[in-house]
């Protein structure tokens, strides 16, 4: 599964404080600082202007941002332009008609500016319930010559990669790539290709440039400095890493995304300490690097106490878990590429309320709910249910293709939940051009989690938007472990339980036992976690012959024993 951003909607980890600083309680008077990379810009208290970025003078609030604007406006009220003009004693009609001519400027300035300030009002565009500023943005790839067949093509990838940029509030206006044997390794690409963004910059407003792949620190920096003035660049990873900051909503995503942020942002910490050479006129020179120094302690320091944070969310997590196994309910886990209908499949079985949406990541935090026959929204699936049981399903974090690595590594504790459950259902999105390619990544991660003995089932999802149904379905059926399925209609869904009963009860064992009268619970469970054949009451008991858990069946072992008839 990253520049380093500080969402500014949430306080920024960079803030100069001697201890680190709960994302949620933000600092009641930070110290601001250049922000890296905000792609979403809200009208929160931490807007920052980027024009003020390069100034190097610090963020600009917008509270002073606000004061500015009105300050000018009581300068000089509507209707009083002409007042001033006609007030100037012993104007002639020339220096007159030239204060007009200045005024009519002034005014048209001013409109124009007007017309600047209601473009700006009318690109911020709500978001996940904020009012985000929709950026123009300006797309970059490298097509290697080495890609091998099969896998993602350049038009693909950048084509998700807009997809990303659109889910973190960006407006993409174009996109361009190029062929190369490799990367170029100071700017990613080739000279020729930085002129053709520069002059596309220029033409469409471009304000950030993203590339498909995760830049070096040198190439970010070389890159930037190319562009000039307020142009932003960042990368994948860092598109990823911001939609992952805005969707964070619980306390343990926070701090696994915060994580992640922070070891991008390491390496990166460069140019942020520049400002104050160039303030000085060099006097002070080595003073920008003493300070990158300096915070890279800080965030060394804050990146330890993070993971220590992280560690304690994860013992927690686990002991919560193995609370959940002495119930022995199986739990399946639903896996898949982001935006595949995971939470949906979840919701339509469970009357879950998890955020389904066509956005990438709209999933960050795993939700377990329990899949009951009882359930009434489940009536039909109840009836061919027949012999069904309960299991657990997990809803996950979606996968996508060149997932940064210092995100798998942060959400580890998260997908920890994966590589324990009895069944892995990969959900696909089978109307997806990508399904093969998409089918991949997801098989390519799942490897990387040590998951490949965990039994799995595939779930061609979303048939009722392919653009042939009847085809898949067939294809579908002659696939012993593929199930088609709308999560979104309901179609296939009673095949979806049954399938889903089928593999468990292979992991099931069979057993024959003497329960005692005393022991009532344990009856219960076996027919609330196993499938049962038939229940005999005798004089000391009831005589159980049943499919179980094996978990289960070890707990049942001093009662076991063959029943005569
Ligand atoms: N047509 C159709 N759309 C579907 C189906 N299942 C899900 N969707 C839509 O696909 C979009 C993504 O669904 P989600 O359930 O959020 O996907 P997800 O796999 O949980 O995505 P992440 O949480 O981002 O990993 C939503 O707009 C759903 O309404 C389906 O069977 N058919
Ligand atoms: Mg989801």
């Amino acid at each position: 599964m990253s520049l380093c951003f500080c969402s500014i909607s949430k306080p920024s980890f960079l803030t100069r404080q001697p201890e680190f600083v709960n994302p949620w309680t933000p600092s009641p008077n930070p110290i601001k600082f250049i922000q890296f990379s905000n792609l979403l810009r809200t009208r929160s208290k931490d807007f920052c202007f980027k024009a003020v970025h390069t100034d190097g003078v610090g963020v600009l609030h917008p509270d002073d941002a606000v004061s500015e604007r009105s300050a000018a406006i009581d300068a000089e009220p509507e209707g009083q332009d002409e007042g001033v003009v006609n007030g100037v004693a012993g104007s002639t009609p020339e220096d007159s008609d030239e204060a007009r001519t200045q005024i009519r400027s002034k005014k048209s300035d001013e409109k124009r500016g007007n017309v600047e300030e209601s473009d700006k009002e009318s690109r911020f565009k709500l978001r996940n319930g904020r009012e985000v500023f929709e950026e123009k943005a300006y797309v970059v790839g490298v097509s290697r010559k080495s890609d091998s067949e099969g896998s993602f093509s350049i038009e693909e990838s950048l084509s998700e990669l807009e997809q990303l940029a659109d889910t973190a509030g960006l407006h993409v206006v174009g996109s361009t790539y190029q062929k190369l044997a490799t990367p170029n390794p100071r700017t990613y690409i080739g000279s020729g290709k930085v002129a053709e963004i520069k002059s596309a910059i220029h033409a469409f407003d471009v304000e950030t440039v993203i590339f498909d792949d995760e830049l070096s620190p040198g190439q970010l920096r070389n890159l930037e400095k190319t562009f000039g003035g307020d142009v932003r660049v960042c990368d994948r990873t860092a598109l990823i890493l911001d939609i992952f900051n805005q969707r964070a909503a619980t306390r343990e995503a926070a701090l696994q995304v915060s994580l992640a942020q922070m070891e991008y942002q390491l390496p990166r910490l460069t140019r942020m300490w520049t400002h104050l050479e160039r303030q000085s006129g060099g006097q002070v020179k080595g003073m920008g690097e003493k300070q990158i120094e300096v915070d890279k302690r800080i965030l060394r320091d804050q990146i330890a106490v993070l993971k220590k944070e992280i560690e304690s969310v994860r013992k927690h997590r686990k002991q919560y878990r193995n609370r959940r196994f002495d119930i022995p309910v199986p739990v399946v886990s639903l896996v898949g590429y982001t935006n595949a209908g995971k939470s949906t499949l979840l919701n339509k079985l469970t009357g879950a309320d998890v955020l389904a949406e066509d956005k990438l990541f709209a999933t960050l935090d795993p939700t377990t709910r329990r899949v009951q026959a009882m359930k009434k929204i489940l009536t039909k699936i109840f009836s061919l249910m027949k012999n069904g049981k309960e299991f657990l399903l997990t809803d996950t974090v979606g996968f996508i293709q060149k997932l940064p690595t210092t995100l798998v590594a942060a959400f580890r504790a998260t997908l920890e939940e994966i590589a324990e459950s009895s069944l892995l259902v990969h959900v696909v999105d089978i109307s997806h051009p990508m399904a093969e390619q998409q089918i991949e990544a997801v098989d390519k991660v799942l490897a990387e989690l040590d998951t490949l003995s965990i039994p799995k089932l595939i779930v061609w999802n979303k048939v009722d938007n392919a653009k042939d149904p009847e085809k898949i379905k067939l294809e579908a059926q002659e696939n012993a472990d593929v199930v088609c399925i709308s999560a979104l209609t309901g179609e296939g869904l009673d095949d979806f339980c049954n399938a889903v009963q089928e593999k468990l009860k292979d992991m099931m064992v069979w057993v024959e036992a003497l329960i005692p009268f005393d022991k009532g619970e344990l009856l219960s469970t076996i027919h609330h976690v196993g499938m049962v054949e038939k229940t005999e009451y005798v004089e000391n008991g009831a005589l159980v012959r049943a499919y179980v858990p094996l978990r289960f069946a070890r707990l049942l072992t001093p009662m076991r024993q063959t029943c005569v008839s």
